[in-house]
Order: structure tokens, then C-alpha cells, then sequence
């Protein structure tokens, strides 16, 4: 059980912010938003009312709106970004007004975007309510929502003002949601910081609790992983890539099961399937491939998907955001925290990887 101050990872660049990690944070939130903004727009989840009331009493200073949006990927529209937008017309949000998005990372998306595009840009401050969204959708300013040609098609780079990261929140957190989270931490294992494996590795998975030193320490390890790669390259020139491990098939995943498989789920396969085609490739030993698999199953996770065609994902790989023209560009490592870029790979490497991703082939 941690009784730890919280802590504070800053995150430098051109719109300087800090990620705070702790327990009871919210009376934080007005230190965070300054004295600047009347009006706040609190854009929450419809599960997670409770929640918010809870933020709305820490910010009795401002005059507080809820904005309810649906559950998870559902608020990932066009649609319901149009219905915040009209919202803060009614309202008569203005520039020195602020949106704050409370949720798992389709909220924060969601918020993010919505502040992004709102008079072309308002301050938003994210409250993570997720572990995924703490470690990862919360911090770097990515925002977004889904459409019909993919995932994450339409959004925007749009910094937060600050990150609460409360992990008293993760009390009420589904098991599930939990073990989905740390497929993002085991991701930033891989790609940069080897003692989150070796966390993982020696520790019982069931003691991985939201009140519990190690989850504490993954958390912020994989913060820091991330503030290292976006001060760098926020708006993803090249290193910025490195933290979309295993999404190229991630995402085809997600889309194939129109959101069943939950997105830290997808990644855990989509990193065994990439790590699986670096083998193949030559790139990659085969021991850290296996290493990948098991890591990811220690936590709970899947790491094989039967559910489409490799006609179909490949079809929606090819809107991946880091191809070019008909290229598909993934993100595959020569060993731990050596990244690179492995360009055009023959058509029967991507299959085979896709066959021991399915149980088909002899991985
Ligand atoms: N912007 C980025 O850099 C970035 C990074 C990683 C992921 N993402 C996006 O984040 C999304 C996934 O985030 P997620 O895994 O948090 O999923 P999510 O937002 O869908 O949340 C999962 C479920 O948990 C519920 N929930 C959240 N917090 C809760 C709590 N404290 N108690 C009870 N229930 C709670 C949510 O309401 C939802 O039903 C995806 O859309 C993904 O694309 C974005
Ligand atoms: O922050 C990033 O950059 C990432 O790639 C982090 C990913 O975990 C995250 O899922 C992100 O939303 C994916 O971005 P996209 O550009 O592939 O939509
Ligand atoms: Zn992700």
C-alpha cells in the first residue's frame, strides 16, 4: 500500500505541463486550471456521473458544466463531438473558458479533440480515470476520434494544461480495463524501459492492484517513457513512431472487431504479431520474440486473434497513419529499446506473421 507523495513528471517543450501521479488529487484540478477560466465543461463518461460530481464539488470555484458522453469507444464520433460543440454554443464557451475530460483514453480523445477544435483550440486538462489513460491517452497531446475509413482517422495535436493521474480512481476499474492498461506498459517495456519487464516478469500479476507500490512504479515508468519520446517529436516526425509499437495491427484489430477487443488487448497482439514478423524478417532473435508473448500472457493478456481474414486486416492496415502512399511502415525492434523502421515487408512475412498470430503457424 503506498502513502507516497505524489509525484510530478513535467513534461517540457513549446506548451510546458506536469503529469501528476498520486492519490486524492482532484482538489488539485482548480490549482491546475489557474484563475483564468469562468466556465468549465467537464466532459465525462455517462458511467462514471459519480466520478464527476466528485470533480464538480472540487471546482466550486468555476461555474462547472456536465457534459455526459457514451461510454468508451462509443464517444469516439463525429457525432458526439458535434453534440459537444453545440453544447458549448449554448453555452457560450469562450477562449478563456476550459474543457476538462475525465475518463478512460476514448474520453480523453474525445475532450482532447473537443478542446482542440473549439475556437480552434481551448485549454483542456485531462483527469485520467483508466490505467490506459494515465499511462498513455492522457499525456502528448494526441486527440481523436474514429470513422468509418478507421481508427483515429480525424484529430488533432492538442497539449493538456496538466494531467491528474489519481489512482485511488482505478478502485472502481474493471479487472479487465485494468489488465487492457497494462498492455501499454509492457508495450513501453519493450520499447525503452526493460525494468517495467522485469517488474512484471518477478511479480505475482494478481498483486498488480491499484493500491499497490508496483502498480505506482509501472505507472510512472510508463509516463516517462512517453514524456521522453513526445518532448522529442511531439507532432510524430519519426521518433514519436516508436510508441506506436504493435498499433499497425492493433488498430485493424480493433476496427475488424468493431470494438470488441479492447484497445490495450489489440495491442498486446498487434506488438506479438510484430515482434513475430522481425523474427521472420531476420531482425529480431528468437528469444525476445517469445519474451513478448509471454509478457504480455503473464499480465492476462491475448496475444493471438482469430476473428478476421488476412484479407481484412491487411486492407485496414493500409490506412495506418505511418504508411506511405501504398507502403506500410512498422515499427519493429532489433532488441529491447532498439527501435526501427521495417518498410514494404514481403507479402508472405506479413502472412506468416498473421498465421502464428491466429494459432495457424508454428510460433
Ligand atoms: N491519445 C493517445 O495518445 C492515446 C493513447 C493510447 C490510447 N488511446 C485511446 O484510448 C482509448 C482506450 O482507452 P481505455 O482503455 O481507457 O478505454 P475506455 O476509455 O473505453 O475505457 C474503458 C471502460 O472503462 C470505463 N472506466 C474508465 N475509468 C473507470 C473507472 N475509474 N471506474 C469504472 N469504469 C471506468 C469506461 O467508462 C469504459 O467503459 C482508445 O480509444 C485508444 O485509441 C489514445
Ligand atoms: O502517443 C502516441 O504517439 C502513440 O502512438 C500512443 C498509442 O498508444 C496510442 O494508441 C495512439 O492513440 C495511437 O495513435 P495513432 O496516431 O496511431 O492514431
Ligand atoms: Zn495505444
Amino acid at each position: 500500500m503506498s502513502a507516497r507523495e505524489p509525484t510530478v513528471l513535467h513534461v517540457g517543450g513549446a506548451s510546458p505541463y506536469d503529469v501528476v501521479v498520486g492519490r486524492e488529487l482532484l482538489d488539485r484540478l482548480p490549482g491546475v486550471l489557474g484563475d483564468g477560466p469562468q466556465r468549465v465543461a467537464l466532459v465525462h463518461p455517462v458511467g462514471l456521473g459519480q466520478l464527476a460530481h466528485l470533480a464538480r464539488t472540487a471546482m466550486s470555484a468555476y461555474e462547472v458544466h456536465l457534459l455526459p458522453v457514451p461510454d468508451g469507444e462509443a464517444a469516439k464520433t463525429a457525432a458526439v463531438a458535434a453534440d459537444c460543440w453545440e453544447a458549448l454554443g449554448r453555452l457560450g464557451f469562450t477562449r478563456s473558458d476550459a474543457v476538462v475530460a475525465l475518463g478512460g483514453g476514448a474520453t480523453t480523445d474525445l475532450g482532447g479533440f473537443v478542446a482542440a477544435t473549439w475556437l480552434r483550440g481551448v485549454r483542456v486538462v485531462h483527469v485520467p480515470t483508466s490505467l490506459l489513460a494515465m499511462v498513455d491517452a492522457a499525456v502528448g497531446g494526441k486527440t481523436g476520434i474514429d470513422t468509418g475509413a478507421g481508427k483515429n482517422l480525424v484529430g488533432a495535436f492538442h497539449e493538456p494544461a496538466g494531467v491528474l493521474c489519481d489512482v485511488a480512481l482505478l478502485d472502481s476499474l474493471p479487472r479487465a480495463e485494468l489488465v487492457a492498461g497494462l498492455g501499454e506498459v509492457v508495450k513501453c517495456g519493450f520499447i525503452a524501459d526493460p525494468v517495467i519487464l522485469d517488474l512484471v516478469e518477478g511479480t505475482d500479476p494478481d498483486t498488480i492492484t491499484p493500491d499497490s507500490d508496483v502498480l505506482r512504479e509501472l505507472v510512472e515508468r510508463a509516463i516517462q517513457v512517453k514524456i521522453d519520446v513526445v518532448v522529442d517529436d511531439l507532432k510524430e516526425s519519426g521518433r514519436r513512431e516508436v510508441l506506436n509499437y504493435g498499433h499497425t495491427m492493433a488498430h485493424a484489430i480493433e476496427r475488424a472487431s468493431d470494438y470488441q477487443v479492447r484497445h490495450g488487448e489489440a495491442v498486446a497482439i498487434g506488438s506479438v504479431f510484430v515482434a513475430e514478423l522481425a523474427r521472420v524478417a531476420g531482425v529480431l532473435d528468437d528469444a525476445t520474440a517469445e519474451r513478448h508473448r509471454a509478457a504480455f500472457e503473464r499480465v492476462g493478456l491475448p496475444t493471438r486473434w482469430y476473428g478476421a481474414s488476412y484479407e481484412e486486416l491487411r486492407a485496414a492496415m493500409a490506412v495506418d497513419k505511418k504508411a506511405r502512399g501504398s507502403t506500410l511502415r512498422f515499427v519493429v525492434l532489433e532488441g529491447i529499446g532498439v527501435p526501427r523502421v521495417l518498410a514494404d515487408p514481403p507479402e508472405e512475412m506479413l502472412r506468416a506473421a498473421y498465421d502464428v498470430m491466429t494459432g495457424g503457424g508454428a510460433g
